[in-house]
């Protein structure tokens, strides 16, 4: 999917959500853990409950690397899932990886050949050929870590160089000769705010995927303020918030109403921020 198509999803459905699938066994209703496999009853719910109201899908592969060969069956049949039901969302893997060349040819193949993701996070800290082997998948993504949500992202991505470049700024500087805006997306911290201001100088037209909203508390006002271009530019990720709005048997409700009060925010983003 390239940006034009993905900025008419998000015209289309007044959304630009990307729903989280950081699904837990321990945080899922009691009556799902009689399935076979109660993570993957889960995720149909939720996927099911939130589809009209979202433009993007990313499991967190620790999820279900965590629970071994079944969590992996679990990962591909939620994948295939999305595929086969709902074509048009955007399937980004979380997998946070970046290794040397080779490794990464393993990784590369595993997502996009086997997965059949749209996009994986990748790390830039080992450098341009730790994730060239990505970039080798023309009709595929890269979403590189570029300035975090966390607490952490003060401890490197924040610190200046001697003439004053901050290392987010400079990840964002070279990494673009690496890909064209296509082909790369950078993740941000909605925890961010202002801060999408000195992003957005580097990198005006690229796609943003910004975690941090609803548990982590960043803003989705001022995401859109500062962060917002002319194709959106925007896949604002929600997992918590919406997987566990509730834990009883109503959970898929609740995570639809979650999903639809994010959507409506976003349609009233998209009239006050859009070429703006
Ligand atoms: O790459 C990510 O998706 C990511 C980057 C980041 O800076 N912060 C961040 O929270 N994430 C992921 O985004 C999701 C946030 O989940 P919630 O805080 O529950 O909405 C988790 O899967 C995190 O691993």
């Amino acid at each position: 999917m390239n940006k034009q198509q993905l900025f008419q999803h998000i015209q289309k459905k007044q959304s630009f959500l990307c729903v989280g699938l950081d699904s837990d066994l321990k945080k899922i209703p009691d009556h799902l853990l009689e399935n076979d496999d109660p993570l993957y009853a889960f995720n149909k719910a939720i996927i099911d409950a939130t589809a009209p109201y979202c433009v993007a899908y990313k499991p967190n592969v620790a999820f279900y690397e965590a629970l071994g060969d079944k969590g992996w069956m679990t990962f591909e049949k939620t994948v295939a899932y999305i595929r086969q039901r709902y074509p048009d969302q955007f399937i980004i893997a979380d997998a946070k990886r970046g290794d040397i060349g080779n490794t990464g040819e393993m990784y590369a193949r595993f997502y996009f050949n086997d997965m059949k993701v749209d996009a994986v996070t990748v790390s830039p800290y080992m450098g341009e050929d730790s994730v060239k082997p990505f970039l080798l998948y023309p009709q595929h993504h890269v979403v590189l870590l570029a300035l975090t949500s966390n607490k952490g992202a003060q401890d490197f991505q924040l610190t200046e160089d001697c003439n004053g470049e901050r290392l987010f700024e400079k990840v964002l500087r070279i990494s673009q000769t690496w890909a064209s805006d296509e082909q790369m997306m950078y993740v941000v911290g909605a925890t961010q705010g202002h801060l999408f201001e000195d992003v957005r100088k580097i990198v005006p037209h690229h796609f943003l995927l910004v975690p941090g909203i609803g548990a982590q508390g960043g803003s989705l006002e001022e995401v859109c303020k500062y962060g917002m271009n002319s194709l959106c530019g925007l896949l604002v990720n929600s997992s918590r918030a919406i997987l566990y709005a509730d834990s009883s048997e109503d959970f898929a409700d609740a995570a639809h109403d979650e999903a639809k009060k994010l959507q409506l925010q976003m349609a009233d983003m998209l009239t006050k921020y859009l070429n703006k």
